[in-house]
């Protein structure tokens, strides 16, 4: 072991006792050694996600960061059962221990385009949704107290009476549009949620509220969530909001961990965040090689980002971190049995 990676391996903050009250109504999400392959006509197959192992556990928010089309929507996809059906896939993905499915309105799904009705008001769009998907047990006024309360935990108050609309027809902003989708799919109290980038189109300051409401879920309904998202751009403060990052490139883990310890991995591998500068930025500017480093003014010297992106790879697999991951998975499959 180099110097460099008994450096690495001190970032050792993966939690691997589980508190008995988590295993008792939770959902624990847990990958092992997951590949996706999509089947390409012209030179046979490619691999779109490469051995990822890692987990997901509840009342945790889990963000899957990376350049764009390094893998994240694949991921999510795989990891809620709902792949293309030209990939395969291979290796592990456990629900509380069990190849399983959950049952209906237990886990909900946001995907990255709004599938929205442009003809109904916010409030029809939700409300009608509350009929649809929340149980007979439940009355129409439930149904409706249940709808306007999401309407407003979203902060859509003032747009409740406001069409969706759509070609031809202005009515909501992509950002308000992107709240309604939320609403739709946290409408059954899901305990497991995915959310293929919630923040898109929003601003710093309606991002950050949105991520904060969905961080404090489980306050208000009581329900230890799991829930993982993807997401591009998050400002300081709401990557704080993150208990674990998943940072990915080019189909590979480059650091799965808690986001706090995740700047010093950087640095610890040479690569530290200029003062000043956004953690997740610099993150993503280190591992993007569609714009390589080295073709950036005054930095012809630079390693090449393919260079890098192997070394902190290289360096993550080999961490004590990695391997405490791994022990965690294998803890969460046993105690959840
Ligand atoms: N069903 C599929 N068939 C063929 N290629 C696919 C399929 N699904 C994903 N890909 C490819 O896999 C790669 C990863 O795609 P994915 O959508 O997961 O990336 P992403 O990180 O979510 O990107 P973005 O941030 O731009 O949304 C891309 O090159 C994409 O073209």
């Amino acid at each position: 072991m180099t110097s460099l990676e008994m450096e690495t391996s001190d970032i050792n903050l993966v939690q691997t006792h589980i508190p008995k009250e988590d295993v008792d109504d939770a959902v624990f999400l847990s990958w092992k050694d997951l590949w996706v392959t999509v089947r390409d006509g012209r030179h046979g197959s490619r691999s779109i996600l490469q051995v990822l192992t890692a987990y997901a556990q509840p009342g945790e928010l889990l963000a899957i960061m990376g350049p764009s089309g390094c893998g994240k929507s694949t991921l999510l996809d795989a990891l809620a059962g709902r792949l293309n059906s030209n990939t395969i896939q291979a290796g592990e993905v456990l629900i509380n221990g069990h190849k399983q499915a959950l049952a209906y309105g237990t886990t909900a799904y946001v995907t990255q385009d709004d599938n929205l009705v442009a003809t109904l008001t916010v409030r029809e769009a939700v409300y009608y949704s509350a009929q649809l998907q929340l149980p007979d047990s439940m009355s129409n006024s439930e149904k409706e107290e249940r709808a306007e309360r999401t309407i407003r935990e979203m902060g859509l108050q003032d747009a409740m009476n406001t069409r969706i609309g759509g070609w031809g027809a202005k009515g909501l902003s992509g950002g308000q549009k992107r709240r309604v989708s939320i609403c739709i799919e946290i409408l059954t109290h899901p305990k497991l949620l995915f959310l293929d980038e919630p923040t898109s189109c929003l601003d710093s300051a309606a991002s950050y509220y949105i991520m904060s409401r969905i961080a404090s879920l489980g306050r208000n309904d009581g329900i230890r969530r799991t829930i993982i998202f993807s997401i591009h751009q998050p400002s300081s403060e709401v990557f704080q909001l993150f208990n674990n990052l998943c940072l990915l490139s080019s189909s590979k883990m480059v650091y799965f961990g808690p986001a706090s310890a995740a700047n010093e991995f950087f640095t610890l591998n040479g690569f530290p965040c200029p003062t000043y500068q956004n953690h997740s930025d610099h993150f993503l500017k280190t591992i993007n090689k569609d714009f390589g480093r080295d073709l950036e003014q005054g930095m012809s010297d630079a390693t090449p980002t393919e260079e890098v992106i192997n070394t902190l790879i290289q360096s993550y697999t080999s961490s004590e971190t990695y391997q405490e991951v791994r022990k965690k998975v294998a803890e969460i499959n046993k105690e959840v049995m």
